[in-house]
């Protein structure tokens, strides 16, 4: 993970076209980590100026809903990261293409969308990166995948690796497998979440106090990650260490395997990824 700098890393604004979950992980993650100063930020949305306030006194960034502003702020800021759901993207992009002038830099963190199909949106061969980054980004342990158009320059690629690096770990692939990659990481806190949800119902259920059922279950998965991630060992490995033969964990994994959990977890990853390409499709159809 990246040390704290005491300069931020980028000294212009950057626009977040889109003012959701994910811009506000990167963002509450890039000004954590002084990656830029909050008065560089730029977030814009649709429509919600409630959201926009909100986001103004939480961070310091600048949040406008103004069309003037906006256009200004489009056409001018040298990094825009596209953070609007994929049904609002074509027409988002159809008219921010007109805005832009050809070095300016387009991130996408959109599902599905590819960069083919951005460029044609915006109609330029406009320099962009495609990345699929996850909301713990906003405590600097995102994991975020990246995949650039070849119009991206070494300096803009540096620069994309720097941001998203300051908000976690990142890892350059092909573009072709970004379905598979959002399938794991990008959609991946979810399923954590929801297998922490069941463990707190069980707990629970079994008259554990709410509290310590939640205590328990974070400190259960955070100890399961760093175990994987500090020991070098097989989370395979890890899993044997802690079944006794004929033991309660060996009953409990039982009840997984029946429940055919090994399988249904890469089935949920694989329809993750159909689901993407789906987005992306109807996306690409847009272009026609
Ligand atoms: N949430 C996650 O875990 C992850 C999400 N992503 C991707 O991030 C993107 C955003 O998701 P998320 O943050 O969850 O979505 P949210 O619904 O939380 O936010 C979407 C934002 O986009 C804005 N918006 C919609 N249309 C436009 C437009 N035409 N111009 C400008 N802004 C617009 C909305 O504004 P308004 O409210 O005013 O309509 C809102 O601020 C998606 O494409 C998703 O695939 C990627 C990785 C992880
Ligand atoms: O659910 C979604 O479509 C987005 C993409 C990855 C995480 N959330």
């Amino acid at each position: 993970m990246c040390q704290q700098s005491t300069v931020p890393l980028l000294d212009h604004n950057i626009v977040f076209y889109g003012a959701g979950s994910m811009a506000e992980a990167i963002v509450r993650g890039m000004i954590n980590r002084n990656v830029v100063a909050s008065g560089k930020i730029v977030m814009l949305n649709r429509s919600s100026s409630e959201r926009l306030a909100e986001l103004r006194s939480r961070y310091g960034i600048v949040g406008t809903n103004d069309p003037a502003h906006k256009t200004e702020h489009l056409r001018t800021s040298p990094v825009i990261v596209l953070a609007m759901k994929p049904k609002d993207a074509a027409e988002a992009l159809r008219e921010l293409g007109q805005l832009l002038s050809p070095d300016q830099l387009v991130i996408s963190v959109i599902a599905g969308l590819n960069i083919r199909t951005i460029q044609g949106l915006l109609g330029t061969k406009q320099p962009v990166v495609r990345t699929m980054p996850n909301t713990s980004s906003s405590i600097g342990l995102g994991a975020t995948g990246l995949a650039f158009s070849k119009e991206v320059e070494e300096q803009s690629r540096r620069l994309a690796l720097n941001i998203f690096e300051a908000v976690g770990t990142t890892t350059v692939i092909d573009e072709e497998r970004m379905e598979t990659l959002t399938g794991i990481s990008g959609s991946g806190p979810a399923y954590i979440y929801y297998m922490m949800e069941a463990m707190i119902a069980a707990g629970i259920r079994g008259g554990l106090p709410l509290e310590q059922s939640t205590e328990l279950t974070v400190q259960t998965v955070l100890g399961a990650a760093r175990m994987v991630q500090q020991t070098g060992e097989e989370p395979a490995a890890l899993r044997k260490k802690v079944t006794s033969p004929n033991g309660s964990t060996q009953a409990a994994l039982e009840v997984l395997e029946r429940g055919d959990f090994f399988e249904t977890v890469i089935a949920a990853v694989n329809r993750c990824a159909e689901r993407s390409r789906e987005m992306g499709s109807a996306l690409e159809k847009e272009l026609s």
